[in-house]
């Protein structure tokens, strides 16, 4: 286990930034999943904790040392690959043995050792397969053993589950907070996934454009962003986005209009900017509804533009007049065929940004 910080952190290659003063804390013991969108930067940082891509500027401090210039071999991190890269002509014993084997450790040790990891991977009767013989979640399985074997003070897993089906990857998934939680060791994991993040995540940290946009629980960054792209990067379906003007501001409530082109609405709000005049309001599926009429205030006129059913929820994709997209999650059965509806808000579940994107938060 090892705490690790990173300080100022940024990273280059030819005249692209890729990595822009990064700064991180992350306690001993945590799971952390580096979260963005592709080429964000998140493999990048990963790959410089590990020491495979050097870190000329800025500090990384493994247990208060500073590592930047330590060989990977002798940071004390194991890194798990997308690939699983893992030797085709060893078995998975010698495979999950190879680097104990490399660093001469005696053979009842090593067997100790790998059977230990086997146990806690339920790989007992697969050891003596090779790759080829193995599934893809197998597979994986021995990467992360012979990460285990090596008793890193961090484990660092690059997409490790991108290669698996769907219902291999929530097993896998499940299987990682397990071993999470029986081995206690410091995690750093990157994804493109925000469910997975959510679900492994004791921290979360979303990246984009070589830049930590926020970082905390995965319910904090879903409840409280701090602004519209993390608003809209967490979530599924995404937070739906509404233009509006601000109408009137009064001490504990502001209204807003425009809103789809001409629905008002008034929100409980604290110490609302003057001056400001424009703003987005995001909105969560679980705070919209379809209504009958417009006669409540935030009230929007909408077409549907199509109508997902998932079994234990509908989703109704709609069209506001103004060309903005609005995703309600519906318990009213079969909406298919409507091409008309009414969209509530709840002002309860409206979040504000700024034309800049950034978070207008009540004080
Ligand atoms: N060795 C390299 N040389 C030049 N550019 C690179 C190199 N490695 C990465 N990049 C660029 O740096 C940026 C960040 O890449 P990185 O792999 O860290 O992104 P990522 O967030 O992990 O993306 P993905 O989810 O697609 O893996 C990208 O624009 C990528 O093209």
């Amino acid at each position: 286990m090892a705490d690790l910080q990173i300080i100022n952190v940024s990273k280059s290659y030819g005249t692209v930034e890729v990595l822009r003063g990064v700064n991180l804390s992350i306690a001993s013991g945590e799971f952390v999943v580096f979260v963005g969108p592709s080429g964000c930067g998140k493999s990048t940082l990963l790959r410089m904790i590990s020491g495979l891509e050097d870190a000329p500027l800025g500090e990384i401090r493994l247990d208060g040392k500073v590592v930047n210039k330590v060989d990977p071999a002798k940071r004390g991190v194991a890194m798990v690959f997308q690939s699983y890269a893992l030797y085709p002509h060893m078995t998975a014993f010698q495979n999950m043995a190879f680097s104990l084997t490399m660093a001469r450790e005696p053979k009842a040790v090593i067997k100790e050792k790998v059977d230990r990891a086997a146990a806690i991977l339920r790989l007992e009767k697969l050891l003596d397969r090779r790759p080829g013989e193995l599934s893809g979640g197998q597979k994986q399985r021995v990467a992360i053993g012979r990460a285990i074997v090596r008793e890193p003070k961090v484990f660092l897993f690059d997409e490790p589950l991108s290669n698996l089906d769907a219902e291999l990857r929530v097993q896998m998934r499940a299987e990682l907070i397990q071993l999470h939680a029986k081995l206690g060791t410091t995690m750093i994991y990157v994804t493109h996934d925000q469910v997975e993040a959510m679900t492994l995540a004791d921290k979360m940290v979303v990246m984009n454009g070589g830049i930590i946009q926020q970082c905390g629980t995965p319910l904090d960054l879903y409840d409280d962003p701090d602004n519209r792209f993390v608003a809209g990067f967490i979530g599924s379906p995404k937070m739906s986005f509404i233009k509006a003007k601000v109408e009137n501001v009064r001490g504990e409530a502001i209204t807003l209009s425009g809103l789809g082109g001409r629905a008002t609405v008034e929100l409980p709000f604290c110490g609302f900017a003057p001056g400001v005049r424009e703003v987005e309001v995001g909105v969560r599926t679980e705070h919209l509804e379809i209504a009958g009429d417009d006669s409540a205030t935030g009230t929007v006129a909408a077409k549907v533009a199509f109508v997902e059913e998932l079994g234990d929820a509908t989703f109704i994709h709609t069209d506001l007049p103004t060309g903005e997209r609005v995703v309600v999650r519906s318990n009213m059965a079969r909406h298919k065929g409507s091409t008309e509806c009414f969209v509530r808000l709840d002002p309860a579940g409206v979040l504000l940004f700024g034309m800049d994107g950034e978070r207008i938060r009540s004080a």
